[in-house]
């Protein structure tokens, strides 16, 4: 598992390892590492001026700020001058820079301007890092306003956002690559600050054994996944693969139920019933799975799906009693979520396992107002009220379980926002959960794979729809388990 850490963890972390090291050690190994990745990028690029790509004769600007985060960029862009690159370094709070990185450069023949050209073939953003405070000096919001940059790279974070929450409340830097040291923080996986960020090069600068081992936010990989996976043994028949019941759809909405059994036939379980109006669509698409009308007359599963297009009125509630008072965990999704907005009575007494799968209105609808920017405590916050594991849809999916940790999904891709996606990955979480998987490690297993379906789905640009997902799926599915393996 890994993680993302407070500014203050990473800065205990930096302490302990600074004691151990001679002084300056820190920030030579973070700006090599940064000039090595900008070097890089400069190598895909061709120059504007000289029509050529490389460091030699590019143009790079560094938007400088007075502390260590400046130092870092200058360091790194004294490096690239080093290397031929004509380096424009602007400081952007009233003169004040780190004056020996400053000399470094100089030295290597870059120059400090108080305006640079107007087009350079890099941006380097060394205005703030985990010293800031949420916002940009007026001068570096300027400078931005006024530079055409072929690319842009945020020097540990992109100055700016709110390094701990990923909540951006004022103007920052959006970044094509962030080159973040020693550890992500969690403006790189929650939250708005997450999409400024762009892609994330994570240098290593001997960090890791100092850290605090409960990072603030945990980001979930292949291997933690493949580790949580059931694979079915010799002795293993459908039954004691788990059961999963899906109980969505209607008349209506027939359209949910399909959705909803593709995601759940694409995860462990060995056995899917359906219980809802839908059943002729269900068996049409899915020979596989066996319908009933309700729930109770479903039979026992290891744990339940409720709530996708099964409509809100009378007969849905009692629809989702029955599935509430079953001792299967289950997981509550879109109609679902209004009908316990509703009545949130519903749940009490309940003691086996409860997923929520909110997006913002939904959300809305439990908690009585919408997710704060900071969406990690947001989803800790509806958790722990309704003593739930809950999973916060978005660009970034967040999952927070009733005792407050809190999961940044690190997969997915705008074009997973598609009718009927949420019903998919509604089914496939059920589906693990009734293969024994708990609900925090269902849901956030469900959301990286759901995540990964969409971008196999979406490779080439293609448009998606929730059933590409479901049938890509099972490949991502393989994916993650071959990979963890080798
Ligand atoms: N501490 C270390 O050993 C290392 C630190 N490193 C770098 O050091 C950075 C942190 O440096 P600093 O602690 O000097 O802090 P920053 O460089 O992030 O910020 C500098 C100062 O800017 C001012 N400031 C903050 N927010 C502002 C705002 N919104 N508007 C105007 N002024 C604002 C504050 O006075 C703050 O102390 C890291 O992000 C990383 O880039 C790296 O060199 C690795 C090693
Ligand atoms: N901008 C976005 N970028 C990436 N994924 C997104 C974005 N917006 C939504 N998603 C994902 O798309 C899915 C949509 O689910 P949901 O809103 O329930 O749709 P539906 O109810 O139509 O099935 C969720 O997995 C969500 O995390
Ligand atoms: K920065």
């Amino acid at each position: 598992m890994d993680g993302a850490w407070t500014a203050a963890a990473v800065r205990r972390a930096e302490a302990q390892l600074m004691a151990t090291l001679p002084p300056g050690t820190l920030m030579q190994r973070a700006a090599a590492g940064l000039a090595a990745e900008c070097a890089a990028l400069l190598k895909e690029q061709r120059s504007t001026r000289t029509e050529r790509a490389g460091v030699y004769g590019a143009t790079v600007t560094v938007l400088a700020g007075p502390g260590d985060n400046g130092g870092d960029a200058l360091f790194a862009a004294a490096r690239l001058a080093r290397r031929g690159a004509r380096v424009f370094a602007v400081p952007v709070m009233g003169g004040r820079v780190h004056p020996v990185a400053a000399a470094a450069l100089t030295r290597a023949g870059g120059r400090l301007v108080a305006e640079s050209p107007r087009r350079c073939d890099l941006l380097l953003d060394g205005v703030l890092g985990i010293g800031g405070r949420p916002g940009l000096p007026g001068r570096a919001i300027d400078q931005l306003a006024r530079l055409d940059a072929g690319t842009v790279v945020a020097v540990d974070v992109p100055s700016g956002v709110d390094v701990d929450t990923g909540a951006v409340p004022a103007s920052a830097v959006t970044a094509d690559t962030t080159v973040a040291f020693g550890s992500r923080k969690p403006c790189h996986v929650l939250g708005r600050a997450a999409l400024l960020t762009g892609r994330l090069v994570l240098v290593d600068i001997g960090l890791g054994p100092h850290l605090d081992p409960n990072p603030a936010v945990r980001v979930a990989g292949e291997t933690d996944i493949a580790q949580w996976w059931h694979r079915p043994g010799p002795d293993d028949d459908k039954y004691t693969r788990g059961v999963v019941g899906v109980a969505a759809g209607s008349d209506r909405y027939p359209g949910a139920a399909v959705l909803a059994t593709a995601g759940a036939l694409a995860g462990p379980a060995g056995y899917v019933r359906y219980a809802g109006g839908a059943s002729d669509a269900v068996r049409r698409s899915h020979p596989e799975v066996v319908c009933t009308p309700t729930v109770k007359e479903a039979g026992r599963v290891q744990a339940w799906l409720a709530g996708p297009g099964f409509g809100t009125d009378e007969a849905a509630l009692g629809e989702l009693r029955s599935v509430l008072v079953s001792p299967a965990p289950v997981v509550l999704d879109a109609d679902a979520l209004t009908l316990i907005g509703e009545y949130p009575s519903v749940l009490s007494r309940r003691e086996a396992p409860v997923v929520l799968t909110p997006h913002d209105r939904e959300y809305e609808r439990l908690y009585g107002s919408p997710p704060s920017e900071d969406r990690g405590a947001a989803a800790a916050a509806l958790a722990k009220r309704l003593n739930c594991t809950v999973l916060l849809k978005g660009h970034h999916t967040v999952v927070a379980s009733s005792d407050g940790a809190v999961w940044a999904n690190p997969t997915g891709r705008p074009q997973l926002a598609t009718a009927g996606s949420g019903d998919v990955l509604a089914g496939f979480m059920a589906s693990l959960l009734a293969s024994g998987m708990d609900g925090v490690r269902a849901a956030v297993a469900a959301a990286f794979l759901h995540g990964r379906a969409g971008g196999a789905a979406a490779a080439g640009h293609r448009t998606v729809t929730a059933s590409d997902v479901a049938r890509a799926l099972p490949g991502a599915v393989g994916e993650v388990l071959t990979a963890a393996r080798s």
